[in-house]
This record gives C-alpha cells, sequence and structure tokens, in this order.
C-alpha cells in the first residue's frame, strides 16, 4: 500500500489508527472488519476463512481472534505478509490461475465458510481508475468465492460506490440469498467505499461464466456519447483498451466506453438509468464545458445546452460564417464567450439569435405574415346589412387598432433610442442600424405571430416556438403552414392591435420561461448558489456582507420580483395557452375577444406591478425628501437614491438602530423580573402602569427612529422646494421644516450625506457643483415603455453610484455607538426604583429604631445592638432566598433517608409518588372548600 503522510489526507492519525496500534493490529482497517462482525457474526461460526488480499493482515488478526480455535485461516496478497500465529499465508495475485491452485492445494477438500475481500488496487491514479479496477477485483474474488465457498457460506467484500455498483449488487443477488451493503464507522466518510455482505451461498451447480466476467457486467445501457468516435468495435478491442488504460484516465474512460458500447445485449439487463451520484459525469473531470456553435444553433435542446456549458465556441467555417451574420452582433458574441453570467435578457437574445440563424440556414422557415394570411381570407356573406355594419365595425376596430400600435411603437423606440443615447451605447448615427436590428427582431416576432395566427384560425398542428427552438425537423413546416392557408378561414380581423401584442407578450412569456429552465440548470450546478439561498431562507443568517457599491444585497428582492413576474408571466401565458388549447372552437367563440382585452390589460398590469415594487418605497421617500440633490433632480433618480440609501441602512452594520426600541423592550422585561423579586409592600408603583408607559414610549421611540430613517435619506441641505417629478412646484414645505429640524436634532443619519456634507464642508465640492452633477443621465431616465428584462438588469446593474467615505462611516458608527453607550432609560428608571426603595426601608428601619429607642424594657446595650441589626437588615435589602435544590428520588437516591450524597446546601427530595400524593391532597382540599 501507497504511504501517506500521517498528518494529512487519508493517512492521518485518527482514533482508528490510534486504536489499532494500542490493540497491535497491523492496520486501522482491522476495525472495519470487527465492525462487520459485530454487526453480521461473520467469525465466531466460521471454521475456514479465505482473506483476498490480506497484507498487511489486520483482518486476518481479526478472524483469527474472533474465530473457533483451530480454524483454517488463509490470505492472500500480491504483498508478503508478516507470518501471524494459526494463519496461513502466501504471495499471489489474486486475478490469476496461480492464486487459485494455491488455494486449492491450502484448502485441501475443505470448503470455506467466509471468503473476505478487502482489495485495493496499487494504482494510486486517478479515482475512476481505482473504481474500475477495484470493482474488477471485486469480480474476480467473488469469482474465487463462489469457487471456494460452501452452500450457505458467506462473501464479504469492499466496493467502490461507483456506476458499477448496482451492476455487481444484482450479480451478487444472483449468488446468495440475501445482500446487503453497509458503510462500518471506522470507514472513513470521505472515502467511497462501501462493504457488501452477502450470506447465504446458493452454490449453483453451474454458473454462467458472463456472471463473473466483467466485460459482460460492467456493460453500460447508456447510449455512447457520439462525440468519441474511434472507440473499438469489438469486446476483445474492448478489454485490450482496458488494459492499456492504466496508462491515463482519459485512456481509461474511453476503455470504459468501449466495453460498455454492446449496450442492449447485457445479460443481466435489468433497464437502469444511471445517474451520476458520485459526482462527475462519466469520463467528465472539469467544471468548464465549450459546445459549438453548430450544437447550439442546431441541437435539440438549447436550454440544456445553456445551462450547462461554459462557452458556444465558433470553430468550423459554416460557424465563422455565422459569426458575420448580421444578427450576430457583439452582444451575441460576448454572451457566447461566458455562458455563466447571462441574464435574462441575455438569455433571450440568444435565443432569438438561435432562430434568427435557423431560418437564415433554413432550418426554420419563417411563416407567412398575417398580412398575407389575411389577403387570403373570405367571409360568407350573411346579410348585406349585417355585412356591411360588421365590414364597418371592423375597419374601425382595425384603423384604430392600428393608429394605437403605431404610436405605441414609435413611443416605444423612442424611449429605446433615447436610452441609448443616455447610456452612451449609440450615436446618434447609429440609430438607423439599430432600427434594422430591430427590424430584424420583429421578423422573429412575426414568425411567432403567424404561427399563433394559424392556431387561432384552428390550426393546432402548427409548432410553438419551444418545438421551433427544439425541432431538429423544422424543414417541413413551409409545406405544412402553406397546407394551413388553404383550410378554413376566420371571419376575425388578424391584424389587430390585440393580437400582435398578445402574441408578443406570449413570446416574451415563452422566453421568459425557457429563461427560468435556464436559470435552474445553472443554480442546479451552482454549489455557491444553494447555500446563498439556504441562507437566505434563514433570516438569522443576516450576515455582514460589507459595503457593496452595486448593492448586490438586493439580489434577493431582484430574485422576488423576478418570481412575482413570472408567475405573472410565463405561469400565466402557459396557463392561457392550456386554456386555449382546450377550447375547441377558439376563432368562433365570442368570448376570445374579451380575453384578449383581458390579457392585453393583465400585461400592463403586470408591469405596473413591477414598477409599483420598485418605486414604491422611492416615491415614500421622495414624498419627504427635501435635500440640495434631490430637489433638483426628477423624482427618479431621488427615488433610486432613496432606494440605495434603504439598501445600505439595510445592512447589518446598521442592525443596531434598527433594534434600539427591541433593545429596550429586552431590558424592560428583564428588569420587570429584577422588580418582582425586589418588590416590597412599600413600593407603591403599579408595574401595570409602567409597563404601559413604557411601552408607549418604546413605540414612540421606535417609530420616531423610523421616522429619522425614513425621513432623512439623503439629507443632506435643507431646501426650499419639493420636486414631485411633474414640475418645479414647492409642495410640502412642513416636510423641509420637519427635516431640517431632525438634522438639528440629530444630525446627519447616512454615510452619503455625511460624505457630501464633509466634501462641502473641506471645499473638495461646491454648492453649484452638487447642483450641476444633479443634471445627469438618471434624472431624466425614463422607463416607460422600456422591456421588463432590460429593466431587470437595469435595477440590478445600473444604479447611482453615491460616494460614501470610510470615515463618514466610521463617523457614523462611532456616534452610534456613543449612543449605545448612554445608559437607556429602562435601566435608569429601575436604579432609580432600587434606590427609593433603598430610602423607603431605611426610613422604615429608622422608625422601628425609634420605638426601640422609647422602649423602657430593654437596656441600652440591647437597644443598640437591636438597632444595628435593623439598619444593617435595611441597608442589605431583601435577601432572595436561597435556592433550594430538587432532587429526584431514583435510582441510588431512592428511599435514602438524608441528605443526597454530593448535594450541598438546600435540597428537597421528591419522587413520583410524592407528587401523586401531593396532587391528591391538594384535589381533596379543593373539594372539601367547595362544600
Ligand atoms: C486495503 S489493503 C488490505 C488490508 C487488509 N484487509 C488488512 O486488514 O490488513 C488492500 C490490499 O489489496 C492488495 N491487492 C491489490 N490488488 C491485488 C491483487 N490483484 N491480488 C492480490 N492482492 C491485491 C494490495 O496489495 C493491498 O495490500
Amino acid at each position: 500500500m501507497g504511504k501517506h503522510d500521517k498528518k494529512t489526507g487519508k493517512g492521518r492519525l485518527d482514533k482508528f489508527y490510534r486504536l489499532a496500534k494500542e490493540q497491535g493490529y497491523r492496520a486501522r482497517s482491522a476495525f472495519k472488519l470487527v465492525h462487520l462482525n459485530r454487526k453480521y457474526d461473520l467469525l465466531s461460526k466460521s471454521k475456514c476463512v479465505i482473506d483476498l488480499c490480506a497484507a498487511p493482515g489486520g483482518w486476518l488478526q481479526v478472524a483469527e481472534k474472533y474465530m473457533p480455535k483451530g480454524s483454517l485461516i488463509i490470505g492472500v496478497d500480491l504483498n508478503p505478509i508478516k507470518p501471524l500465529p494459526h494463519v496461513t499465508t502466501f504471495v499471489s495475485d489474486i486475478t490469476t490461475p496461480h492464486c487459485r491452485q494455491m488455494l486449492k492445494q491450502h484448502m485441501h477438500d475443505w470448503k470455506a465458510d467466509l471468503v473476505m475481500h478487502d482489495g485495493a488496487p496499487n494504482v494510486g491514479s486517478a479515482w475512476v481508475q481505482d473504481a474500475f479496477t477495484q470493482n474488477e477485483l471485486v469480480l474476480q474474488s467473488l469469482k474465487l468465492a463462489t469457487e471456494f465457498l460452501v452452500k450457505g457460506g458467506n462473501f464479504v467484500t469492499k466496493v467502490f460506490r461507483s456506476q458499477d455498483y448496482n451492476s455487481l449488487m444484482w450479480v451478487f443477488g444472483q449468488l446468495f440469498k440475501s445482500v446487503e451493503a453497509t458503510k462500518p464507522p471506522s470507514s472513513r466518510n470521505v472515502s467511497a467505499e462501501i462493504f457488501v455482505v452477502c450470506r447465504d451461498f446458493i452454490a449453483p451447480k453451474h454458473i454462467d461464466p458472463k456472471f463473473l466476467d466483467p466485460k459482460h457486467v460492467f456493460k453500460d445501457l447508456a447510449p455512447l456519447p457520439t462525440s468519441i468516435t474511434d472507440l473499438p468495435n469489438t469486446t476483445e478491442e474492448a478489454s485490450v483498451a482496458a488494459t492499456q488504460a492504466s496508462t491515463s484516465t482519459a485512456a481509461a474512460a474511453a476503455a470504459r466506453l468501449a466495453a460498455n458500447s454492446h449496450a442492449h445485449s447485457n445479460v443481466f439487463a435489468p433497464e437502469k438509468k444511471r445517474r451520476h451520484r458520485e459526482g462527475y459525469a462519466d469520463g467528465d473531470y472539469t467544471l468548464y464545458h465549450t459546445a459549438t456553435a453548430t450544437d447550439f444553433i442546431k441541437g435539440v435542446d438549447p436550454v440544456l445546452l445553456l445551462g450547462g456549458m461554459n462557452k458556444i465556441t465558433f470553430d468550423s467555417d459554416e460557424e465563422k460564417q455565422w459569426l458575420k451574420s448580421r444578427h450576430t452582433t457583439p452582444d451575441v458574441i460576448a454572451n457566447c464567450n461566458d455562458l455563466k453570467v447571462l441574464g435574462k435578457g441575455d438569455f433571450k437574445a440568444l435565443m432569438k439569435w438561435r432562430l434568427a440563424i435557423r431560418l437564415e440556414i433554413g432550418l426554420d422557415v419563417k411563416a407567412e405574415t398575417t398580412a398575407d394570411a389575411t389577403e387570403e381570407i373570405t367571409v360568407e356573406p350573411i346579410d348585406e346589412e349585417e355585412q356591411i355594419t360588421e365590414d364597418l365595425k371592423k375597419l374601425q376596430e382595425a384603423k384604430s387598432a392600428r393608429t394605437k400600435r403605431e404610436r405605441k411603437r414609435a413611443n416605444e423606440k423612442k424611449a429605446k433610442d433615447l436610452l441609448k443615447l443616455q447610456l452612451n451605447m449609440t450615436a446618434p448615427e447609429d440609430l438607423d442600424t439599430n432600427d434594422l436590428a430591430l427590424k430584424g427582431e420583429e421578423e422573429i416576432f412575426d414568425l411567432e405571430e403567424g404561427e399563433a395566427e394559424a392556431k387561432r384560425q384552428g390550426k393546432s398542428s402548427r409548432k410553438s416556438l419551444r418545438d421551433i427552438v427544439n425541432d431538429e425537423d423544422g424543414m417541413d413546416l413551409s409545406s405544412s403552414s402553406s397546407e394551413d392557408e388553404g383550410d378554413d378561414e376566420d371571419d376575425e380581423v388578424l391584424d389587430s392591435d390585440e393580437e400582435r401584442e398578445r402574441k408578443t407578450a406570449m413570446l416574451e412569456g415563452e422566453l421568459d420561461g425557457l429563461y427560468e429552465t435556464y436559470k435552474e440548470r445553472m443554480q442546479e450546478r451552482d454549489a455557491k448558489w444553494k447555500v446563498k439561498n439556504e441562507r437566505n431562507k434563514d433570516k438569522n443568517f443576516d450576515a455582514w456582507h460589507g459595503i457593496r457599491e452595486n448593492g448586490s444585497d438586493n439580489e434577493d428582492e431582484e430574485k422576488e420580483e423576478e418570481e412575482e413576474e413570472e408567475e405573472g408571466g410565463w405561469d400565466l401565458l402557459q396557463g392561457k395557452k392550456a386554456d386555449d388549447q382546450d377550447s375547441d372552437s377558439d376563432s368562433d367563440d365570442e368570448d376570445e375577444g374579451l380575453d384578449g382585452e383581458e390579457e392585453e390589460e393583465e400585461k400592463p398590469k403586470k408591469i405596473k406591478k413591477r414598477e409599483f415594487q420598485f418605486e414604491q418605497p422611492k416615491s415614500a421617500a421622495s414624498r419627504k425628501n427635501t435635500s440640495l440633490v434631490t430637489s433638483l433632480q426628477e423624482s427618479e433618480k431621488r427615488a433610486q437614491m432613496s432606494r440605495q440609501a434603504q439598501l445600505w441602512f439595510d445592512q447589518s452594520v446598521f442592525k443596531g438602530m434598527d433594534d434600539l426600541a427591541a433593545l429596550d423592550g429586552d431590558e424592560e422585561e428583564d428588569e420587570t423580573e429584577v422588580e418582582e423579586d425586589d418588590e416590597d409592600e412599600d413600593v407603591e408603583m403599579d408595574s401595570e402602569d409602567e409597563e404601559d408607559e413604557d411601552e408607549d414610549e418604546d413605540d414612540e421611540g421606535s417609530s420616531t427612529l423610523q421616522d429619522d430613517r425614513d425621513d432623512v435619506d439623503f439629507e443632506i441641505v435643507p431646501q426650499e422646494e419639493e420636486d414631485d417629478g411633474t414640475g418645479w412646484d414647492v409642495e410640502d414645505e412642513d416636510q423641509d421644516e420637519v427635516k431640517r429640524k431632525i438634522i438639528k436634532d440629530k444630525g446627519l443619519l447616512t454615510a452619503e450625506a455625511v460624505t457630501l456634507a464633509t466634501s462641502l464642508v473641506n471645499r473638495q465640492i461646491t454648492a453649484s457643483q452638487l447642483i450641476d452633477q444633479g443634471f445627469n443621465k438618471l434624472s431624466s431616465f425614463n422607463k416607460d415603455g422600456l422591456p421588463s428584462w432590460f429593466l431587470d438588469d437595469e435595477s440590478k446593474y445600473y444604479k447611482p453610484n453615491i460616494p460614501i467615505t470610510k470615515e463618514a462611516v466610521e463617523a457614523l458608527k462611532a456616534r452610534q455607538r456613543a449612543l449605545d453607550a448612554r445608559p437607556i432609560k429602562k435601566v435608569a428608571e429601575a436604579k432609580q426604583r432600587k434606590k427609593f426603595k433603598a430610602v423607603q426601608r431605611m426610613e422604615k428601619a429608622k422608625r422601628k429604631a425609634d420605638d426601640v429607642m422609647g422602649s423602657e424594657e430593654m437596656g441600652d446595650g440591647e437597644k443598640a445592638r437591636q438597632v444595628r441589626r435593623m439598619l444593617a437588615k435595611a441597608a442589605r435589602g431583601k435577601q432572595k432566598a436561597a435556592e433550594k435544590k430538587i432532587v429526584v428520588a431514583k435510582g441510588v437516591n431512592r428511599g435514602v433517608k438524608g441528605r443526597p450524597k454530593g448535594v450541598k446546601g438546600k435540597y428537597k427530595i421528591v419522587d413520583s409518588r410524592m407528587r401523586k400524593e401531593v396532587r391528591a391532597l391538594k384535589r381533596i382540599k379543593k373539594a372539601n372548600k367547595k362544600r
């Protein structure tokens, strides 16, 4: 066995190592057999044992110790075993016929009651290879066991928990009546080894050699990955590969795959779906994976690919051509380069890009535009007048829808352009190119639209976006689409605004859903995320994460928002989709128009909800803000700053400020307890009133604190005007007053405010500079009409960066510490009460002393003694009665008279009998009272 560092890794000196040393065992592994024997009683009834792979002899020692005297114990190993009393050993490789011969020789005609195998290959290379060779050794030892075991005998073997484990277990199960896997306590948790105890050997007359042939047993039913091309074709080649495999892990994996190649001819054939519980997938020992653009574009599951890979590469000529496509924007390339950091927008962009490229290369075929479809439609004449009214109605609807749509588009475009300009993403001259890109997107939308259009006409045969995305045989779409067009028509206006919006929303919803799947996959792979998630669940883990400039504390909130949005988005759309599919005559149904409207209403509602979530805290704060900075900017900016401030105060370093009121409450509770103890008849204070009073005060305190915090977000310099976002009207001057007062009373409460104030005082910045800074890109950031994914990203990464200095934070902390150090009101009150009680006691004692002094019965000495005692008692106050120890009369204490052993001070002995009796007496007393 290889030598290990005794302090680290496998060789570290654990308790079993020391125990083995103490008890004279040659190896700590001896305890594994001790434990197995304790559990299954394997040795005491065995007269003949074979230990395969026995060096240095730990198991042999255990066998010798626990087996009956005079038993035959044979040990074999590649390495020589130092002689042991009553044990026969020899050197051999258990996989060779020599070993079999030797065993036969030593066994004479005996049969073994137990065959043990603790073999571990000595290669010390990659774990997976160890496991493979190990399990081959297991099969070899089983082969020997089947030859030498008596019927009803037992076989114990070490098995590595690898993917061959189930196959091995299956084989064991065929040969033994009982098979159990166990991990003895002495087996290290980090080790993948477990022990399988096979009992009651069936001893079949004939065993098919395939049962014991690794080539058959370890065949894999899973299909081979197509990427490995030059695999050997025959099992002979496979075994050659396996022999050569010892040189490298990759070779071992290749050999494994080769050995597994005849998947369906596996004789043991239970259909097994392998899960890679052991961690890595077969032959995959890295965390970094790349896929080609072809895999992504032409593959069947792009979401799976995005979730599982780190990068998309462009290697082949065709892929390089795609790089030149107008759809392949720098963003797409950047996204392909790091799939790990895809945001929702990036994800959608990649999916759209895939679709666009598929269209370009003809994998998917663009559906006919809805306009064409409209031309094809003929409406059967019903009645001339009706017809005219209907036509007019439709025309009107179409017209209003078109105007609405155009207006909306124009607005959207304007907002996007503006935003791009603001973000410095585009120069004005670039806008045309971007328009083109936008048009490209629309084409994709049109595809969806056309598809859904056909569906609405009752031709549900058309595939959904997901299908198209996942469809390998997307080629036949065109034919199906032309067929579709020839079918029945609908009397609805196809080009309606509602429809278009509905489709757009649906597409967005689908992309959202796909993004969710992608996110789940990423999360599955991301252990850190799991830990974070767990921590988030447990609010107690609210640890200080340091000052984060980008406000990453915000992530949870964002996640929640996303989730909420998805409930309304993806789920809703899925639900609607299902509903659509359920209804047979969608297009004829009059309710459809209604649904459409509802849907339309639903969408803005959703968006509003999100905006509301973002803006609620802002607007609350902005109403109160009157700072120099905020009043000179639009509400958006102020709102964001306010949010930033809230995030800032959410940091655990400011916890104390929040909890001050709670702290008071706690203190008070403690204090009340103390008071109860010290309670004197003379004290007239009504504790309930007091509590009420205190509670009120607490409330006040907390609310003031809260108000303070709300009020002073970004409060820097008193300002005359309040901007409500609608203009420059002065609205809430009283609020300014309040704020001014707070600043006067309490000073600046946020690090941002302190930082700004300090820079003003130190003339690092002037007031006019500050005002100028107010006019920035954020001050006119209009969110209207921006897509939700964009806003998502914005809220994550695009935040105002308000400078904070270390000194400002330190100053605030110091002030908070000073506040904390001040005696809390409750404590001061309790102290006063104590004093008050002491004074009262002394006065009472004085009065009594006067009486004593006036007494004529006592002598002077006696009087002096009495007075001294009284005063001392008054000064001491009421002593707490010494606590009684409760001793339960059980065990050695049962029936003991007098002080129980080891108990000092006052005590009381109780037993269950006594308790019952006391209760019975109380009951009787109560009953008597009633009569
Ligand atoms: C974990 S040790 C066994 C320890 C033993 N049970 C004890 O308690 O001392 C594994 C042993 O398997 C032996 N071994 C590995 N491959 C073998 C093979 N093909 N034939 C015989 N022994 C082998 C190694 O030489 C090694 O000594």
